[in-house]
């Protein structure tokens, strides 16, 4: 990373005010009536109401499109444990990604806790406050246990965006990429480096979309996760194969994909070379890929590549889910986030990226021209049309598998943050 831009990042953060998040106000609050119906004794009424029935915390406060961004600092990005406080201008930046892409008010938490279950306790008693659960940035294995405890404990949606946004928009691409270059997903050998939070979660959601258990060669630091392995965790366990590959090369030689979820500059061109023709290589680590994209142009001129910057062609991140499918879950008072939803946000997002490009993202990059193919599998962060698309069909997901207690609403579908 440049000078120049190490300092631009640090100056954005600091400058107009330290930060990128500030709360505001929705009703008046200049009068003495304003502040007696805002407060004392006004406030009061809402208060016997929410007391009556819960319910009416919809009607009367915040809490119906405020999702919170929660987190442990445990694996920030690609730049491991740093801990909590550290984590904190990522969880602003998810929270100014929910706000400027769905309209979704958010607030980040950075939990300080000794063990998974004081991050659960601390988490389940403040849930009510919020919608939704966004958590974010929570290691392997420990993040498994904590969502699955948190769902059955909490009565709003909670996800764990590192593992399901970045997987249902791995989907995406992957279809797109396998189209693009003819092959079937039902036949693909993919090798996985990383068997953490977004590598298991991937891999899952890649099998319920096609994708054969036996032709995923999942790897973590040791090598290839294979059934002669005494060393797993009950989560790589379910991707233990029988196979004599044993290193990553073994793994990437003949691989039709690469996915990436692991950290920075794992993987060299001499490697790509090795992986079967026209190969999809997503190296998502973040902020510094398994691979950049110059070296795999270099290693080989047939790759669809994607990372998951905003400075290269092909976005690969979770930016282009989560704040969608929270807006479409709260708008249908969805209790759960479940499979369904999950895949029809993917295949809503890769449906978007075979329409047309239009003329407010080729402005946004820079571009004359751009459509379906290697260069643009994914649709752009900043397409207007992924909030009504994605939210849609993630609204209308939960309404057809039970797991909504509203209708659709009239606004849908949403055209603009301002329908909101
Ligand atoms: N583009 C996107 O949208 C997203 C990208 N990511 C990226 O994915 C990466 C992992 O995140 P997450 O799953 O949340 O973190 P976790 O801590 O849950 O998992 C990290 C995984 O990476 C593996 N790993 C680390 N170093 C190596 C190495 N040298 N060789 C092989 N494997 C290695 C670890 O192996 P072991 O199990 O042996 O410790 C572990 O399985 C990060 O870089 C993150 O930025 C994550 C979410 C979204
Ligand atoms: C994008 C993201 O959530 C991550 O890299 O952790
Ligand atoms: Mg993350």
């Amino acid at each position: 990373m440049s000078e120049d831009f190490k300092q631009a990042a640090l100056d954005y953060h600091e400058f107009p005010k330290p930060g990128k998040i500030s709360v505001e106000l929705t009703t008046p609050a200049q009068t003495s009536r304003d502040l007696s119906l805002a407060y004392s004794p006004g406030v009061a009424e809402p208060v016997k109401e929410i007391a009556a029935d819960p319910e009416n915390a919809y009607r009367y406060t915040a809490k119906g499109n405020l999702v919170a961004v929660i987190t442990d600092g445990s694996a920030i990005l690609g730049l491991g444990n740093l801990g909590p406080l550290a984590s904190k201008p990522v969880m602003e930046g998810k929270s100014l990604l929910f706000k400027r892409f769905a309209g979704v008010d958010s607030i980040d938490i950075e939990v300080e806790s000794e063990s998974p279950q004081a991050f659960i306790d601390t988490v389940r008693r403040i849930a009510n406050t919020f919608g939704g659960i966004n958590l974010e940035d929570i290691k392997a294995p420990e993040c498994f246990e904590i969502e699955r405890t948190l769902i059955e404990q909490c009565e709003i949606p909670v996800f764990h965006d590192d593992q399901h946004g970045t997987a249902i928009v791995t989907v995406a691409g992957v279809l797109n990429a396998l189209e693009i270059v003819g092959k079937n997903i039902a036949d693909v050998k993919m090798t996985v480096l990383g068997a953490g939070a977004a590598a298991i979660s991937c891999s899952k959601l890649l099998i319920l979309a096609g994708m054969k258990p036996e032709n995923i060669f999942m790897c973590d630091r040791k090598g290839v996760i294979h059934s002669g392995r005494d060393d797993l965790n009950q989560y790589k366990a379910g991707f233990a194969i029988d196979t004599d590959k044993r290193t990553v090369d073994d793994a990437l030689n003949g691989a039709d994909i690469f996915l990436g979820l692991s950290g920075p500059n794992m993987v060299t061109g001499e490697q790509i070379k090795t992986m079967a023709a026209n190969p999809i290589i997503f190296a998502c680590a973040n902020p510094v890929p398994e691979i950049m994209p110059e070296e795999v142009a270099a290693a080989r001129d047939d790759a669809i590549m994607a990372t998951g910057r905003s400075d290269f062609p092909n976005q690969v991140n979770n930016v282009l889910g989560f704040p969608f499918i929270f807006r479409g879950a709260l708008d249908v008072r969805a209790r759960r986030i479940n499979e369904e939803m999950k895949l029809a946000a993917a295949k809503a997002l890769a449906g978007l990226a075979k329409e047309p490009v239009t003329q407010e993202v080729l402005d946004a990059y820079g571009l004359d021209s751009l459509e379906f193919g290697p260069e643009y599998i994914i649709p752009k962060a900043v397409d207007s049309r992924l909030l009504g698309v994605v939210s849609t069909a993630v609204a209308q997901a939960a309404i057809d598998t039970g797991a909504a207690d509203g209708p659709l609403p009239a606004n849908y579908p949403l055209k603009s943050i301002s329908d909101i």
